[in-house]
């Protein structure tokens, strides 16, 4: 058979939902169980991307776009070292892989990796059940394939909600992307489960990346004395992220500049004095209408949060730092999808977006937000420079 065809005996596999809702499938991938948090995708491409976000860490990916694997695997864009979501569902599994760039294909990658697939299942209407009922637990397996069986093994999988993951995914010893060209600043980026295309769109920029672990300290934050912290997109529940909200909080009170994406979105969101909340089924895939509430302008972008801010949309917050208000809405559904912090005449201090400007597989509308934290940047070193002048 040609490399690259779907060349194993066709395994049964099984799917049970925890309200006890079960579809029949066949394997792809590695055999074995998979648990997870049930969650849907509805990008049309980039799966390479999403099956290796660590965000989607402890959570079972369903594809709504009936055909994946017809790009085959890459050896350039992986968002980090691994695969990370526990089992992935798909309808169709593509038979061939066709591109330039694979290197192998989808299946052979998830074998690989030791991550279970299903295929052939009714991905719309296991969509249509996780929107009508939420986002559930879920089980998917090729050894248990007994519905009831399966089913209890899924009820004793830990919720989304209260799950603390971050020391799952941070890296353990800090690394340096250097800049490309000129350095022009430097930032330190709290990995709460990075991907790898965000300090690439920095460095691009002339920054010098230190990606740092989620538990250092403050003190070991200012001796680095980065220009900008950032904090990274990252899986679980933002509301048991309570050591990265105090990190983030002492931050602003050194008024360095902040930028955040997602996970770093939540856990702005909590140190200004909002809380979170999970949101019936969540914001995934590559397009995501976004407007922007002070230029009026919409951005299509990609997303992946199941979690979202509880901030009014009206009005802004008074805090120690400065204002806070909501800077970007999801056209779909209202949900916050920006904060940031503004000095009294209006500057930006910091600021963060729950959607993903490093899009890695695109859109790229948002990208602009790298440059504004460039100038927020460049704007805090030249008042620090003036200031010692003076
Ligand atoms: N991509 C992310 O950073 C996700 C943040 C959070 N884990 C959520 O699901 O909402």
């Amino acid at each position: 058979m040609p490399s690259g065809f779907f060349d194993h005996e066709q395994t049964p596999a099984l799917l049970v939902l925890e309200d006890g809702r079960s579809f029949r499938g066949v394997s792809f991938g590695a055999t074995g169980e998979a648990f997870g948090e049930a969650v849907f995708s509805t990008g049309m491409s980039g799966y390479q991307e999403t099956l290796t976000d660590p965000s989607y860490h402890r959570q079972v990916v369903v594809a709504t776009a009936p055909h994946i694997g017809n790009t085959g695997w890459n050896d350039e864009d992986d968002e980090s070292s691994r695969i990370w979501v526990a089992g992935y569902v798909v309808r169709d599994l593509s038979r061939v892989r066709s591109n330039w760039r694979s290197n192998r294909s989808l299946d052979e990658e998830l074998r690989n990796q030791g991550v279970v697939g299903i295929a052939e299942i009714d991905t719309r209407a296991l969509t249509r059940h996780l929107r009508e009922r939420g986002a559930m637990r879920v089980g998917i397996s090729t050894v248990e394939l007994d519905p009831a069986k399966l089913l209890d093994k899924v009820l004793q999988t830990p919720s989304m909600a209260g799950s603390d993951l971050v020391a799952d995914v941070t890296l353990a010893e800090p690394e340096v992307v250097p800049a490309v060209g000129n350095k022009q600043l430097t930032v330190a980026a709290i990995d709460l489960g990075i991907k790898d295309m965000t300090p690439t769109r920095m460095a691009e920029r002339g920054i010098e990346v230190h990606v740092l672990p989620a538990s250092v300290s403050l003190d070991e934050l200012r001796e680095l004395a980065p220009d900008g912290v950032f904090f990274s997109n990252g899986p679980g529940d933002p509301a048991t992220a309570d050591a990265p909200m105090e990190l983030l909080q002492g931050v602003l009170d050194q008024g360095i500049p902040y930028f955040g994406i997602c996970f770093g979105n939540q856990i702005f969101g909590r140190a200004l004095g909002f809380g979170t909340y999970k949101l019936k089924y969540g914001h995934r895939g590559i397009n995501q209408p976004v407007k922007d509430l002070r230029t009026g302008k919409v951005e299509i972008t990609a997303q992946n949060h199941g979690f979202a801010v509880d901030a009014p949309l009206d009005r802004a917050q008074l805090t120690p730092w400065g204002h806070a208000r909501v800077s970007h809405v999801c056209l779909n559904d209202d949900v916050v999808e920006g904060l940031e912090l503004t000095d009294d005449d209006g500057n930006l201090l910091a600021f963060s977006v729950q959607y993903h400007p490093e899009a890695a597989a695109g859109p790229h509308d948002s990208a602009y937000l790298f440059d504004r934290f460039v100038d927020v940047m460049q704007r805090r070193k030249r008042s620090t420079t003036d200031a010692q002048e003076n």
